[in-house]
């Protein structure tokens, strides 16, 4: 579904990502990892086709930079790390913009999409707030109410950067939960990038360790989670244990125990 070769980025005269390579086959799901800086929102934004690059990133068999803006949003949603909210807008006027790819010009939202932002907004425990201003919501509020954009859209492919970053120990796992329901229920295929190593490991098939903006290494969780490569390339000390069933646990450890 998602077919990346030879990616270079250069971002402010800099070399941001070199030669990165990837494939994400439908319906699976990709764990983009790294340190602060390595490129992991980079290569989203590449997959999207927000920056000019060398080589190609191929989604559904087209080149991404040729797509025509609602061609590309039909097939790609994006719920970027930080976005710009506009303060005054209702979270459920937000919610909604995600259908834009499907409404005719000129023409108002269907009883369909209400009832497709509806169901988003429900299931992500946002119907309490659908009336709120975007200005008066929390930070994980707030982070869920752009993720429930990009869920609207109804797209194939999801590109989440940072999901979770905002969210308590609860939002995380239903989030990621309903994020897997809907890959599993209509073949949905997701990219996200993680901070939370473990959080990594559970949910994704494969994982892509950007270090300095190269693939330093790909492959299933307990191929890439390992305590050599973690080491090397976080700089970190760590634990790696697996769980119940056998998925890898990143447990810090202070330095020197
Ligand atoms: N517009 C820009 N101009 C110049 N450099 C940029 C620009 N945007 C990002 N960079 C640089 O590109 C590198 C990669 O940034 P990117 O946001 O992709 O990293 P990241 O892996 O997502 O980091 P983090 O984990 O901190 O979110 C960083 O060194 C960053 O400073």
């Amino acid at each position: 579904m998602i077919e990346v070769r030879g990616l270079g980025v250069s971002l402010g005269g800099r070399p941001v990502l070199r030669e990165v390579g990837v494939t994400v086959a439908a319906g699976s799901w990709l764990a983009v990892i790294g340190p602060n800086g390595a490129g992991k929102s980079t290569l989203l934004k590449a997959m999207i086709g927000l920056l000019p690059h060398e080589g190609s990133v191929l989604v559904g068999g087209g080149e991404v930079r040729r797509m025509k803006p609602r061609e590309r949003a039909r097939l790609i949603a994006y719920a970027p790390q930080n976005p710009v909210l506009p303060a005054d807008m209702t979270v459920a006027d937000y919610a909604i913009l995600g259908r834009t790819p499907y409404i005719p010009y000129l023409a108002r939202e269907s009883a369909h999409d209400r009832e497709v932002t509806r169901s988003v907004l429900s299931r992500l425990d946002l119907t309490e707030f659908s009336e709120r201003p975007l200005g008066h919501l929390s930070g994980g509020e707030r982070q869920r109410v752009v993720l429930a954009r990009a869920l609207t859209q109804q797209a194939p492919v999801l590109l989440l950067d940072e999901p979770t970053t905002a969210l308590d120990l609860g939002h995380q796992q239903q989030v990621l939960e309903l994020v897997d329901r809907l890959r599993l229920d209509d073949t949905l295929t997701v990219v996200t990038t993680l901070h939370d190593l473990s959080l990594a490991g559970q949910y994704a098939d494969t994982l892509l360790l950007l270090s300095q903006g190269h693939a330093a290494a790909s492959g299933p969780p307990q191929n890439v989670l390992t305590k050599p490569l973690l080491t090397r390339h976080f700089d970190a000390h760590v634990q790696v244990t697996p769980d119940d069933y056998g998925r890898p646990v990143i447990h810090l450890i202070r330095p020197g125990e």
